[in-house]
């Protein structure tokens, strides 16, 4: 049986990240005239995605992502490349449009459940130390990706062998979350 390929990442073995990261730089990965942006947090709920419209390197089937406050981000060089991949998405991605890396993604509708949260991809950071993922979304996502339904099981697998517990939606944490929001918002549990 071949290998599962899940994710640069992740395949040789997810590393412990370091005491006290505190973000840094990402960068896209063009050649030259790469955009920047800065950001001045630590990360928090990084997991890999499975979904299609997180950014992944080529050959992987997950994505990684985390996020980190909004405030937090600051966009640097060569800022006039990046292109809204998707303006009707709930995380509006600003990819490069020369490399097609995504940057960040940024929740622009301040009702949803993560206002004020910015996406990211740990991988793009300069500094070494981000701390690894510790789920894995979306997970059933891969197959409309193109990854055939055979496959999941080996997915699956390989997922929890490395930690990762699969969810085809979000973490049971993230989605009380989500739910509590909603509750607020319909009245149905205090503010
Ligand atoms: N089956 C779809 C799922 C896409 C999806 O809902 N993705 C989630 C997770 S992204 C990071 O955790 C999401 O919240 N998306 C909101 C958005 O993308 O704007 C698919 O695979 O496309
Ligand atoms: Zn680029
Ligand atoms: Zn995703």
């Amino acid at each position: 049986m071949a290998e599962t390929h899940l994710h640069p990442l992740l395949d040789d073995g997810i590393k412990p990240g370091a005491a006290g990261f505190a973000g840094g730089t990402l960068s896209c990965r063009c050649e030259r005239d790469q955009v920047k942006a800065k950001v001045e947090s630590g990360i928090a709920h990084n997991h890999a995605c499975g979904c299609t419209r997180c950014w992944k390197p080529e050959g992987a089937i997950v994505s990684v992502v985390a996020v980190v406050p909004r405030d937090k981000l600051k966009l640097g060089s060569n800022a006039d490349k990046l292109q809204v991949v998707d303006p009707t998405a709930a995380i509006q991605r600003h990819a490069c449009s020369v490399c097609g890396v995504h940057l960040f993604g940024r929740i622009e509708n301040q009702d949803h459940p993560f206002y004020g949260l910015d996406f990211v991809h740990p991988e793009l950071f300069a500094e070494p130390g981000a701390p690894p993922p510790g789920f894995a979304a979306f997970v059933s996502s891969v197959i409309e990706g193109g990854v055939r339904p055979e496959r999941m099981d080996g997915i699956r697998g390989r997922l929890r062998e490395l930690g990762l517990e699969p969810y085809d939606c979000l973490s049971p944490p993230l989605m009380d979350a989500i739910a509590t929001h909603v509750a607020k918002q319909k009245g149905v549990l205090p503010a």
